[in-house]
């Protein structure tokens, strides 16, 4: 039995006596006798019928007719001391970090039985494919290769350029340890269809804190802004995703985007109307850098008096993102901030144009009301009729606009073209609601949000602080109240509620000076970064 198990140690029935004579051995230790030695014999007996004696050496095969107890246990403690586990060779480590979630390093022990395959050249790709397993052959017992599957190595042979009757012999040749480096069928469809996909996560997962994990080792935790990349999402619940960045990171398990969106309840919001209704621009702005003009104003004003809309809406969890490697010839991403009225997004877009007056520019607007005698064209405003603003109303030139006194006043998409083809990064001051307007792929948004800080840190830092005021008093330029800090902070919540998802960074303006470094590192490093994420939208 010895020498049969060294000659064929994956031949099931052997296999299969070993392990059953190891399981028999205590009782055959401990109940010698009448009943054991019936036991050995028809054992032996079996052994006979399955012609397992034809592989038995001369030595054994007496042994065993004399004494069958003895023969038993002398046959149990030699096969007990061998591992019928076939040792895998290692598995290679040039296996590419890009590839480790796809390639499959698959290692069977082959007799002279074939492998139990068909291999095909795929016409598109010239790659070599399983085209059949043979049911019963020896692939197919090992559940490992499937057809579909694309070959790429056999024991180290890469089979790139080759052609199956090069690698038909390959296949025959091994014996022993075949090793095959292999590109699942299933996730090349799942690349094929889905490319490579990434998302940015809009929410922090602790699998330490989720008790509806199946499994917290195999879990991947993230925090709100991480890039995923997702490697399997054929489970409704639990998607498979590693992070992009970090080369150690072993793909696990993370909750779908179906399994967080019903877990997660739904956020409440309150909005103002007027923002959305009577001026579609939400533009409480200024469109002139530091100087709020009177539609801005009657704008905000609009808004104070509007009843509050109270809804609810889903949270965002991820965002599909694509990488963009910036090219030094390609212009730079339009730089869009947002923020609730007084947060001081004039006052950062003031500092950061006086930092650098050549890299950093903004938008002229577009005006349908007179020229004022100190004013230029093309430098304060430009100024246009009413039909020609009207026709780019409808021509969807504007990213938002809105009216004053009889006069349109907008910030047009060609302005920012304009910017952008002087090599300038682009500053744009916007409602969130307008960010989509600027989703586009030459615009490529970079979108910050400008967060103020709790009460406590507005009161301290904005004592001296003047701010245009909505109210409709002769002297609108006034020190901050305690009303306004109120508003500021309700409105920036529901801002960061409602279009959180679509916010690259937050910086929170408590000390102006601290802000201003932290936005202007943000975006040194954005332009710098050797990879950056995209909405895919
Ligand atoms: N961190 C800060 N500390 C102290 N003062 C600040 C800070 N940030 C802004 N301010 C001041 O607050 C006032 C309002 O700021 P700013 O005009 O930039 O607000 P805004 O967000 O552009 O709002 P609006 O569009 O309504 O003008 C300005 O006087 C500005 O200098």
């Amino acid at each position: 039995a010895v020498a049969v198990v060294s000659r064929t140690s994956q031949t099931n029935l052997f296999e299969y006596l070993c392990s059953f004579i190891h399981y028999t051995k205590s009782h055959l230790m401990s109940q010698r006798g009448l009943v054991t030695y019936l036991f050995d014999f028809t054992l032996l007996f079996f052994f006979y019928l399955t012609n397992a004696f034809s592989y038995l050496e001369p030595k054994y095969l007496s042994t065993a007719f004399v004494f069958p107890s003895q023969s038993l246990l002398f046959v149990h403690d030699a096969i007990a001391q061998r591992d019928f586990e076939p040792t895998l060779p290692p598995v290679p480590d040039d296996v590419l970090e890009e590839e480790e979630d796809s390639v499959k390093i698959v290692s069977l022990v082959k007799t002279k039985e074939p492998l139990g395959a068909t291999i095909k050249r795929d016409k598109t790709t010239g790659a070599i494919v399983v085209a059949r397993i043979m049911r019963g052959g020896a692939a197919d017992k090992s559940g490992l290769i499937h057809e579909g599957d694309e070959l790429k190595e056999v024991n180290g042979i890469s089979l790139e350029h080759r052609k199956p009757k090069e690698v038909l012999p390959l296949l025959a040749c091994s014996q022993g340890d075949i090793t095959f480096k292999i590109i699942p069928a299933s996730s090349k469809e799942e690349m094929s269809s889905n490319k490579k996909l990434f998302v940015r996560a809009l929410f922090d997962y602790d699998p330490n804190e989720d008790p509806t994990i199946p499994c917290k080792d195999a879990a991947v935790s993230f925090k709100r802004g991480d890039v995923l990349q997702i490697v399997s999402m054929e489970d409704d619940t639990w998607w498979q995703a590693c992070h992009f960045m970090d080369s150690k990171s072993r793909a696990g398990l993370i909750p779908s985007r179906q399994l967080q969106e019903r877990r997660d309840t739904p956020v409440k919001f309150t909005m103002q109307t007027s923002l959305f209704i009577h001026f579609p621009a939400g533009s409480r702005r200024s469109f002139r850098l530091g100087r709020k003009s009177s539609w801005a104003r009657e704008a905000a004003r609009s808004r104070r008096w509007s009843a509050g809309v109270h809804g609810s809406i889903r949270p965002p969890t991820y965002m599909e993102v694509i990488p963009y490697r910036r090219d030094p010839k390609d212009r730079h991403r339009l730089v869009v901030l947002v923020g609730p009225s007084g947060v001081g997004v004039n006052e950062l877009k003031r500092r950061l144009l006086i930092s650098d007056p050549d890299h950093y520019g903004v938008t002229v607007p577009y005006t349908t009301r007179e020229k004022r005698r100190q004013e230029s064209e093309g430098v304060d405003y430009h100024f246009v009729s009413i039909r020609l603003f009207e026709e780019e109303i409808l021509n969807h030139r504007f990213i938002e606009y809105g009216r004053y006194q009889g006069h349109y006043y907008g910030t047009s998409v060609d302005a920012v073209h304009r910017v952008m083809a002087q090599g300038r990064v682009c500053l744009l001051d916007v409602h969130p609601s307008k960010i989509k307007r600027v989703y586009t792929s030459e615009f490529k948004p970079y979108v910050v949000f400008v967060k103020p800080p709790h009460i406590e840190e507005l009161r301290l830092t904005r004592r001296r602080a003047k701010f245009i005021s909505d109210d409709d008093d002769a002297n609108p330029v006034r020190i901050f109240s305690e009303e306004d800090f109120e508003d500021m902070i309700e409105l920036a919540d529901a801002m960061e509620n409602q279009y959180g998802h679509l916010f690259d960074k937050v910086i929170v303006n408590g000390d102006i000076a601290l802000a201003f470094r932290e936005l202007k590192a943000e975006l040194k490093k954005i332009e710098e970064a050797e990879v950056q994420w995209i909405s895919a939208d």
